[in-house]
């Protein structure tokens, strides 16, 4: 049980609120599948051109920004390796865009997720969400779950534009944004290495033990859940 008395809680995705299968074997399959056809019908346009920048920097491949199967041979590799890379994810955001509108894709929440939320909510925390899944992927995913139109339930959100997750200047830059202290957030997340980061920024951390996660090894001195019921 976390006896948790601060102000806000900061919330991972993957693994932490939904399962990981569910972003591995549904989200980036659906992006994979539609990639070739979302350049062929966006490569021009303007909601493409940060991205293709991006790519580019990320990459250090500066003629990804220019060339369509430079940019494609890039992203296909990133995918590939599963490279938690900024144009990357917001790239995977604008192809996920059309899946979720059209119901193909519902994201997966576990079945605590949203009771939680809405306890949390109405005792009056502030929730985020911090993802490697870019702003726009993470206000599709939470608008239309399983268990609904979970976005209102949030604050804000967060994804690697602050920073990467295993950063601790991350955690200083959001807690500097939100306006909050360190220590009155509780940052939930499944990976070691992000609350580690968080942790040293000042956060109180919860490692979520939820189904499908990887291993983790002994001696992390993170509180451990397996579900948000066993946050009060
Ligand atoms: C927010 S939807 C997509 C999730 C995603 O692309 C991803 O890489 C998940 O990473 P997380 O930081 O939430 O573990
Ligand atoms: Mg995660």
């Amino acid at each position: 049980m976390i006896n948790f008395s601060g102000r806000a809680i900061l919330l991972d995705v993957e693994g932490t609120t939904s399962a990981v299968a569910y972003v591995y074997d549904v989200m980036f399959p659906f992006a994979s599948r539609g990639l070739t056809a979302y350049l062929d019908a966006n490569w021009g346009s303007p909601a493409l051109a940060g991205v293709r920048e991006q790519v580019a920097n990320d990459t250090e491949v500066p003629a990804a920004a220019t060339d369509r199967d430079t940019f494609e041979q890039e992203i296909t590799r990133l995918m590939d390796s599963d490279v938690k890379a900024t144009g990357l994810k917001q790239l995977q955001g604008l192809i996920w865009e059309a899946g979720f509108k059209s119901g193909e894709l519902v994201a997966h929440v576990f079945n605590d997720v949203p009771p939680a939320l809405e306890r949390w909510h109405n005792a009056g925390l502030d929730l985020r969400v911090y993802s490697s899944g870019s702003i726009h992927a993470q206000k599709l995913f939470f608008g239309h779950t399983t268990a609904g139109n979970l976005l209102p339930q949030f604050s804000g959100h967060y994804d690697t534009q602050i920073g990467g997750k295993r950063e601790s200047e991350s955690y200083q830059r959001i807690a500097q944004d939100w306006k909050v202290k360190p220590e009155d957030i509780l940052f939930l997340s499944d990976v070691v290495a992000e609350l580690d980061a968080a942790r040293e920024a000042g956060m109180q951390t919860g490692l979520c033990m939820r189904p499908g996660n990887a291993d983790v090894e002994p001696g992390h001195g993170h509180q451990e859940l397996v579900s948000f019921d066993e946050i009060s």
